[in-house]
């Protein structure tokens, strides 16, 4: 494995690298001081990479498989990471949360899971509006932990730069906590299907008994074969973030020594909003030029020649993996819009990989308040999403889903039936509603079943 990697200077960055800047991009902050933001840009230009370029070679490499329908994606973990939760209590749940799912979805899938964690980064987030008004008093939104504070005061509002670095040296220790955990035993095959024995316990889980029981007899018969368990100790395991801030994912762009190419060394895996999806914007121009594996998130707006268009400007040459199509139609859209998108995508010879959120096309507002989910409506949406791959003869290749290991109550519904009444008992997110730890394996299980008759 190569590691070396160089930070790009005006001699050797390959051309363009910096076009992004005089293109328009949207949803970036107001910084009050530019000169602190160049010191931080300057010091982060020079600092270690979180990931290196062959670690991302191999992930576009696992993609491709998955646009194939040899593997499926798992992409999953908070809307926005906080600082303060970046705990290795909080950190570990999400973990394994993510291997739990994994291997009900390995069984419904009979191919490799590909797990990737919206972990050690995603901290800056898009806003429907740039300001928040309480009580008549309006102050900047809330952009993430990377940003801006969440408090409702001028000092926390104020957007500061010496966040991003921040950002970084926190991102840099939960993908180090994130690499113990996948390496060192923790993500043992055994004990993963233990901790999904004890979810079973709950008599509301018993729908999904069968699954469970034949989960339990496949490994109880690779037991019996003399199956090497101890090579299933460690798990590949991705990090990736919204590639929204371009100071940031620009000061962490490196050269890889093996082949001048420029890699974004912030992620494995960077993805391209819905709001900051333009053409001719700043996020596609940048991205464009990192050889990552990426994505875009597709809305219900988006049109097939869209979708065609970013192909060619992030993917010109159609390399199997680079690109990733994440949609989130809604559960009331995906079957109207979906089938057009996919249909005349794969007839214009696109590859890529076609992933669904079904979270951002459903939030809604409950009548106590709460920005919400129901997960009957993310359920639906990924239905409609392997129902029109299914039509189309094409290949549904991953979930992408805003998720947390912990126990709160910030989407409606699931066996165990959080009301409106009930969001209020831990409703925790800065941002968007996350599916809690047991509607996580829920939803594994349910996927698991569709990924069956894939
Ligand atoms: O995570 C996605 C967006 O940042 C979020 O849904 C926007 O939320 P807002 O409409 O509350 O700004
Ligand atoms: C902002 C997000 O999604 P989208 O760009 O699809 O709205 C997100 O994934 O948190
Ligand atoms: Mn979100």
């Amino acid at each position: 494995m190569s590691t070396a990697v160089d930070t790009p200077t005006s001699s050797n960055a390959p051309e363009g690298l910096d076009h992004f800047r005089t293109l328009e991009a949207r949803q970036q902050p107001t910084w009050p001081d530019a000169d602190a933001l160049d010191a931080v840009a300057r010091r982060l230009s020079v600092a270690a990479p979180l990931v290196v370029p062959s670690e991302a070679d191999t992930l576009t490499e696992r993609l491709a498989a998955a646009a194939r329908g040899e593997a499926f994606l798992l992409q999953g973990g908070d809307c926005a990471e906080t600082f303060a939760d970046a705990n290795a209590t909080r950190i570990r749940n999400k973990v394994r949360t993510i291997l739990q799912m994994a291997v009900i979805l390995t069984h419904g899938a009979s191919t490799p899971v590909v797990k990737m964690g919206r972990l050690a980064g995603q901290y800056a987030k898009p806003r429907s509006s740039d300001t928040e008004t309480r009580d008549g008093v309006t102050l900047p939104a809330y952009r993430g932990d990377m940003v801006n504070g969440h408090a409702f005061t001028p000092e926390d509002r104020t957007p500061d730069p010496r966040r991003l670095e921040q950002a970084y040296r926190i991102s840099a220790a939960t993908a180090n906590v994130v690499r113990a955990f996948t390496q060192g035993g923790y993500a043992d095959l055994r004990r993963v299907h233990e901790w999904n024995q004890g979810f079973m316990q709950n008599p509301a889980y018993a729908r999904y008994e069968r699954t469970a029981t034949e989960i339990d007899r496949a490994i109880r018969f690779m037991e019996a074969c003399g199956a090497d368990f101890d090579a299933l100790r460690t798990v590949e395991f991705y990090l990736s973030h919204e590639a929204l801030i371009l100071d940031y994912e620009r000061a962490l762009t490196r050269i890889d020594a093996r082949t001048g190419a420029a890699y974004d060394t912030s992620a494995h895996f960077l993805w391209i909003g819905e709001r900051t999806r333009q053409l001719d914007g700043a996020h596609v121009d940048f991205l464009s030029r990192v050889a990552n594996p990426v994505g875009v998130k597709l809305g219900p707006t988006t049109t097939p020649d869209d979708a065609i268009a970013l192909a060619a400007r992030l993917n010109p040459e159609n390399r199997p993996g680079r690109l990733t199509f994440v949609t989130r139609m809604g559960a009331g859209r995906v079957r109207d819009v979906l089938p057009g998108v996919v249909e005349k995508v794969t007839a214009a010879g696109v590859v890529v990989t076609w992933v669904t959120d079904p979270m951002h096309g459903n939030t809604i507002t409950s009548a106590s308040g709460y920005k919400t989910r129901r997960f009957s409506d993310v359920l639906d949406e990924v239905t409609g999403f392997f129902e029109v791959h299914r039509a189309l003869g094409t290949v549904p290749g991953g979930l992408h889903m805003e998720l947390t290991g912990d126990d709160v109550t910030e989407v409606l519904g699931g066996s165990e039936e959080i009301s409106d009444e009930g969001l209020a008992l831990r409703y925790e997110t800065l941002v968007d509603p996350r599916l809690n730890h047991q509607q996580s394996l829920e939803m594994a299980f349910r996927v698991a079943e569709m990924l069956t008759g894939r």
